[in-house]
């Protein structure tokens, strides 16, 4: 028996059993089974789409007031909710309580709150074509959408996807990763109580298959990934036998660079929310930090003391500010990272072990880490880790800084760490980024586009640019005169 019990599919309004192989999922706190999981087969997916497309003509049907009244009492659930929807999520993530209530649960209703003040606003164009005609444009929903998760932000990421799609007239299915499927089950509840028809949000469970039988199905008209960038090319090669549209929010090796002006305790601050917040399992963190010569040793004795600081422990205590790696499997693989920065000479300067005393030797703990006399050809320096460990670069001028930063196949986001405002612009235009904070890491508010460039990813979610993802333009020509022919 799991604490959580049995996970069923929700599909058209009904919980249902999947005929794919049920399988159970581990609290990453005690390593022991959180919950079991009866997963979906392609059938279930089959079923869910024609569920989501008999909701989605019931849904536009609605005026758009009255759709907007909806995405805002799923916002207010999810506040009325918030402290019960944490525990689940750091229960599932091992994420700590003292960030999940801000980070993850009003991320998620700040959204719908956002996209149902938008909604209404979501209007077409006039297109002035002389006095016999004009043109107008229509936004369309696409349809059927589907969203497919990552495990570190799960409702986060669920509501990023579900909010605006449903702004723009689309009706959802979505598969949460099968590490983390509890809260995004919680939100399709919610949206249905909140007066959807049912089947407007629909969960299938489990994983690869699930996900890969949402990218082909000729039924759903994008996909929404947030995942790894393997993952993502897979998704898309799957999307493109039906021509889908894609939004992908992939992986990141992004940049934090301070310079030698900076304010030195808010560049170490920047820096360790860039590596350390979620147990450094955020796709946009600064993972290469670039520290200008000047600054560089100041840096990094104030980065190693404080992080030396941080308390690691159960998610579920309120002094946490670190919990463990969500799996064994990716315990192990931040830790190979960890002996691999150390064989290429990278100075280790704390942390990078498990926690294998007391109690919290039974969960996927470790303490973050710290590299310096990193180089740019390591491949802690190079690859995405996903986990808390930060490599620290010095560099002199800002064109090295801004030409190493760039030289990566990610793009994802990048932070600027300067007093010099024109520096800082001339920064932020060049660096390739689909994100770049000035003073500030992490900041993700709803109503800014956030998304990656190059191997990170396609399209953007939050803000009103998110609208032009989930929907498409129709044009209508109008002519006001008589119709001319050659013939
Ligand atoms: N750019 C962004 O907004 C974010 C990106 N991420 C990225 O996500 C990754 C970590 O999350 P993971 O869950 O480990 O990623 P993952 O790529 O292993 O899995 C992501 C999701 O895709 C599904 N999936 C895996 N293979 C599939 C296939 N062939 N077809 C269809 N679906 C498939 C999985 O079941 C899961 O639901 C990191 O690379 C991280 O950077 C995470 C959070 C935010």
């Amino acid at each position: 028996m799991t604490s959580l019990g049995r996970l069923r599919n929700h599909i058209g309004g009904a919980h249902r059993d999947g005929t794919g192989a049920a399988f159970v999922t581990i609290n990453p706190t005690t390593g022991e089974p959180l919950a079991e999981v009866s997963a979906a087969s392609p059938a279930e997916v089959d079923d869910a789409v024609k569920a989501a497309a008999v909701a989605q003509a019931a849904w536009i049907a609605r005026p758009p007031a009255e759709r907007a009244r909806v995405l805002h009492r799923v916002s207010e659930r999810l506040r009325d909710k918030r402290m019960e929807l944490a525990r689940i999520e750091v229960l599932d993530a091992g994420k700590p309580i003292q960030e999940v209530p801000e980070a993850d649960i009003d991320s998620a209703a700040d959204c719908f709150e956002f996209f149902a003040g938008v909604l209404q606003g979501a209007y077409g164009e006039h297109i002035d074509l002389g006095p016999d005609a004009f043109a107008y444009t229509r936004r369309q929903p696409l349809g059927v959408v589907g969203g497919i998760g990552a495990w570190n932000y799960p409702i986060q990421i669920a509501s990023w996807k579900t909010a605006p799609a449903l702004a723009a007239g689309n009706a959802m299915v979505f598969k949460p990763s099968e590490l983390t499927p509890v809260s995004a089950l919680a939100l399709s509840e919610i949206i249905e109580e909140a007066g959807a028809p049912p089947g407007l949000m629909n969960v299938v469970l489990g994983g690869r298959e699930v996900g890969s039988a949402l990218a082909t199905h000729p039924g759903i008209a994008k996909i929404s990934l947030t995942g790894s960038v393997p993952t993502g090319a897979k998704v898309m090669e799957a999307a493109a036998g039906t021509l889908k549209h894609v939004t992908m929010e992939l992986g990141g090796k992004s940049p934090l660079i301070v310079f030698d002006d900076a304010d030195i305790d808010d560049a170490v601050s920047a820096a360790m929310l860039g590596n350390f917040y979620t147990q450094g399992e955020i796709c946009s963190n600064a993972t290469r930090v670039f520290v200008q010569r000047g600054v560089h040793n100041a840096f990094l004795d104030r980065a190693v003391r404080r992080t030396e600081a941080i308390r690691v422990g159960d998610p579920l205590d309120a002094q946490t500010q670190m919990g463990p790696m969500i799996s064994g499997d990716h315990l192990a693989k931040v830790l190979s990272y960890v002996e691999a920065g150390k064989a290429e000479g990278a100075r280790l300067m704390t942390g990078g072990e498990r926690i294998v005393e007391g109690p919290l030797a039974r969960g996927y703990f470790m303490r973050p880490a710290i590299f310096a006399d990193c180089t740019d050809d390591m491949r802690i320096v190079g690859e995405e880790i996903f986990g808390p460990v930060m490599s620290v670069l010095t560099f002199d001028s800002e064109d090295e800084a801004v030409a190493r930063a760039n030289a990566t196949p990610y793009g994802l986001a990048a932070g600027v760490m300067t007093r010099d405002l024109p520096r800082a612009h001339r920064m932020a235009a060049a660096l390739q980024a689909g994100v770049v904070w000035l003073n500030a890491y992490n900041l993700t508010p709803v109503a800014m586009p956030f998304g990656g460039t190059k191997m990170s990813g396609i399209g953007r979610e939050n803000g009103l640019a998110a609208l032009d993802f989930y929907s498409e333009r129709k044009s209508v020509y109008v002519n006001l005169g008589g119709v001319e022919a050659p013939y």
